[in-house]
């Protein structure tokens, strides 16, 4: 997407030197995206280094799990005017610090973004219709950086709501992980709307508790993601949440942040005292504590009470 803009080049850092080596003589990513062309003009590298030479913008894209161990390398070549745009959806699950978080310890006073919202790689990069949020903590920022990011297929909303963005973006895997298990224990439709609407009632009220604002987790970042991701076999999470409901194995299959972050989610939910059954019972399901059957069984023997308030 970055690319179709023209103007500056974008560089593409990965350490997976065979794949590096595909994108740039075939122009293709045949582990992660095959069968889309990529543009030529993308220059492909395995040293992070020359990838982080003179960049004035730097989207981080590895997994939440991961970010941490990135920040030293960060540290040593990021030019000092670059700006950050975090696009990783997740909470460091030992810690239960943001990606912002982390990259604020990191690197104290850089100018960081946080890059979510519905989304999926693939309709990206085949150039489909998409529309996101783009957060810094100062909103002329914010406004700077969706210009930048936005192209005429990858619509870019500004938002000066960073832990708002990020929140939601990290919530509604555990929630897609969920509505998965719905459908792959065949519990139906019904039973997959009941399972989205109550679940963004935990993403709003975990959101707002952890700093974000209601109106920012009933947007793309929050809501927007959340809808997509419970409806679609093309998330992983969802995927994910299907396959365990469907009993199968799970090895192989690929990353599903949701996993990650359920049990942090969980914890974090209880310190702030917020009631959040759905991601307490995907986190505890995920532990091995409580079984497909179970888990479903504790949803909707939770006691009757009023649907608002
Ligand atoms: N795939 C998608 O459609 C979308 C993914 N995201 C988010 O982006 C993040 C990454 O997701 P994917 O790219 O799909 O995951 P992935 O598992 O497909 O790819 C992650 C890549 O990061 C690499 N990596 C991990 N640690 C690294 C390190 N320290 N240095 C260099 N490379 C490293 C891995 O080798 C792998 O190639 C996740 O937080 C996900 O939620 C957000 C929106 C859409
Ligand atoms: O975040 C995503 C789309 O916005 C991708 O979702 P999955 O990680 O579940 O595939």
């Amino acid at each position: 997407a970055l690319h179709a803009r023209g103007g500056a080049p974008v560089r593409l850092f990965g350490r997976d030197a065979e794949t590096i080596a595909a994108i740039e003589t075939r122009h293709e990513n045949p582990r992660y995206l095959p069968g889309i062309p990529l543009p030529p003009s993308i220059r492909p590298t395995t040293d992070a280094g020359e990838a982080l030479a003179g960049a004035n913008v730097v989207l981080l894209v590895v997994p939440a799990q991961s970010l941490a161990g990135l920040a030293a390398t960060l540290a040593e070549a990021l030019p000092a005017d670059a700006t950050l745009v975090l696009c990783a959806k997740g909470i460091e699950r030992r810690t239960g610090r943001f990606m912002s978080d982390i990259v604020a310890d990191a690197l104290p006073d850089r100018l960081v973004g946080v890059l979510s919202g519905p989304s999926f790689a693939s309709d990206v990069a085949r150039g489909l219709p998409t529309a996101v949020t783009v957060a810094a903590s100062d909103g002329e920022a914010a406004d700077a950086l969706a210009r930048r990011l936005s192209t005429e297929s990858f619509r870019c909303y500004a938002s000066d709501d960073l832990r708002g963005v990020e929140a939601g973006g990290a919530l509604k895997n555990v929630l897609a992980l969920a509505a998965g298990v719905v459908i792959g224990r065949g519990l139906g439709a019904s039973a997959q709307a009941a399972l989205v609407t109550r679940g963004f009632v935990e993403l709003r009220r975990l959101g707002e508790a952890l700093g974000g604002r209601p109106e920012t987790l009933m947007g793309l970042s929050g809501l927007g993601d959340l809808i997509l991701t419970c409806s679609s076999p093309q998330s992983r999470n969802f995927a994910y949440g299907a396959a365990l409901g469907r009993g199968e194995d799970l090895s192989g299959l690929k990353l599903a942040e949701g996993v990650f972050t359920a049990a942090i989610a969980a914890r974090l939910a209880g310190e702030s005292g917020i009631e959040a059954p759905i991601v307490e019972t995907v986190a505890e399901l995920l532990s091995g504590e409580l079984s497909v059957d179970e888990a479903a069984q504790r949803l909707l023997m939770r006691p009757l009470k009023r649907e608002v308030g």
